[in-house]
């Protein structure tokens, strides 16, 4: 879900009013591909994300008006609806890491070989990040199966095997709230409402309500009385000097353990492959640095966003005009954020930056937390490995004729027995 709007009524009931637009266009959606007479019988879950949760933390009765609001439309739809919450950043990691695995194949060592080569041709399970709105999410199976940090350890058992998991999801690091969070930080030295942003392209210009800046839980404590009701953004496109200013946002001064991404938060070393996907994808699909054979290295990811981020925002809108002025905006912030994010915050370097590959789908599925989150409830991943292994046509074939055989031997064993004594003296069988 994307996330709401600051408090006050006319925020809140405009996002319950927006949830339930997407809502009503998902149910819409759905109803066309499944068939009719299957939507009875079509289970429906919704899980709510780092939006909701920082709305929840925010004001809890209006989270759980928004959630009930939801319910209310699924229970009314023609499909068999099994409850809608808010799920926890544990869970959204711990999901989007099965989703991936699971499409790659990764638990039995088949999937999607064919699609993704690099990443399938790997014999371990491939780390998850994702990058949402409100949050984002580091998952993946440490070298070291002790853990220094119990919160962010996950136990899995699945296909018979066993996965000691580690992930993070940092609440208010997706691409939305770091946003906000580099303009507070941005506001303190502030004189007047007017700001420079070198993150958005020179001639760009927007204003941003201090009144919805100061909103969220993830900014509420740079909060400040100023006199001026409205932020105006300029842009001055300088990519060193956004970077600057988004690294400002990884505290990097304490770590309690052997290591730590940021804030203080247990990383163990970084171990194998990474999929990276939602607006990593996104937004480095856009930029072309996601080519899936093989993936830009950080070095030419870098000289791209110098580049893209100099461009004056009229010849960025003129190249673009298919595309969302919201998003085309923000992919020089956005692109800034996520190098700094994979670089500064979790510590991938030249090498390993190697290991990640951006990634939107995985054969024909979305790669993201929501099929993990299904397979789970609808208890599709086992957690025992099937011993019998499954038939080829062939063998199929082969089993119900033998079967077929046995079944009128014994018939004819059975008839001579009790109905014609005279075949056992004759020696039929
Ligand atoms: N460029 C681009 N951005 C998108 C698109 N769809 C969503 N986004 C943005 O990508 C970010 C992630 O969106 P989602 O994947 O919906 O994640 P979310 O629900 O906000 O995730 P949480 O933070 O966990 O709540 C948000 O900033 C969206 O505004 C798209 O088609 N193109």
């Amino acid at each position: 879900m994307d996330e709401p709007k600051g408090p006050g009524i006319s925020g809140y009931s405009q996002a319950v009013q927006n949830a339930s637009r997407s809502l009503q266009h998902c149910l819409e959606r759905a109803q066309e591909v499944v068939p009719q007479q299957q939507h009875q019988e079509t289970p429906v879950y919704l899980g709510a994300t780092a939006g909701m949760r920082l709305l929840s933390l925010d004001n809890r009765h209006v989270a759980m008006e928004v959630l009930s609001a939801v319910e209310n439309k699924l229970r009314s739809s023609p499909f068999n609806f099994q409850g809608a919450r808010i799920i926890t950043g544990q869970e959204e990691g711990a999901y989007g890491w099965i989703t991936i695995n699971y499409l790659l194949g990764s638990f039995k060592q088949s999937g999607w070989l064919n699609f993704l080569p690099k990443l399938t041709s790997i014999k371990e399970t491939v780390g998850a990040l994702d990058l949402g709105g409100a949050s984002t999410q580091i998952t993946f199976v440490p070298e070291q199966e002790q853990s220094e940090s119990q919160e962010n350890s996950l136990h899995f058992r699945l296909y018979g095997k066993s996965y000691n998991v580690y992930t993070h999801s940092f609440l208010c690091y997706g691409k939305d709230q770091a946003l906000r969070m580099k303009l507070v930080r941005d506001l303190q030295n502030a004189e007047t409402g007017r700001l420079q942003d070198p993150c958005f392209h020179t001639g760009y210009e927007r204003n941003v309500s201090i009144r919805d800046l100061y909103a969220s839980p993830c900014t509420a404590n740079y909060k400040q009385s100023l006199a001026f009701p409205q932020l105006h953004v300029v842009g001055s496109g300088d990519y060193q000097a956004c970077q600057t200013r988004i690294e400002e946002l990884f505290n990097k001064t304490s770590c309690p353990y052997s290591k730590c991404s940021f804030n203080g938060i247990f990383l163990p070393p970084l171990q194998g492959h990474f999929g990276a996907f939602s607006a990593f994808y996104f937004v480095m699909n856009f930029l072309n640095l996601s080519a899936e054979s093989s993936p830009a290295p950080l070095n030419s990811a870098i000289s791209t966003m110098k580049n893209f981020c100099s461009r004056p925002w009229s010849e960025v809108k003129a190249a673009y005009p298919q595309v969302k002025e919201k998003y085309l905006s923000e992919y020089c912030f956005s692109g800034t954020y996520i190098i700094s994010l994979l670089k500064t915050g979790y510590g991938f370097s030249l090498e390993t930056w190697q290991q990640i590959q951006f990634l939107g789908k995985i054969g024909s599925s979305d790669a993201g937390w929501t099929l993990g989150y299904m397979l789970n409830l609808t208890n599709m991943i086992p957690a025992e490995q099937s011993l019998m292994r499954p038939l080829s046509h062939a063998g199929y074939v082969g089993l119900m004729v033998l079967s077929s055989l046995v079944l009128v031997g014994a018939l004819l064993l059975g008839w001579c027995i009790f109905r014609k004594p005279r075949c056992l003296r004759k020696g039929i069988v």
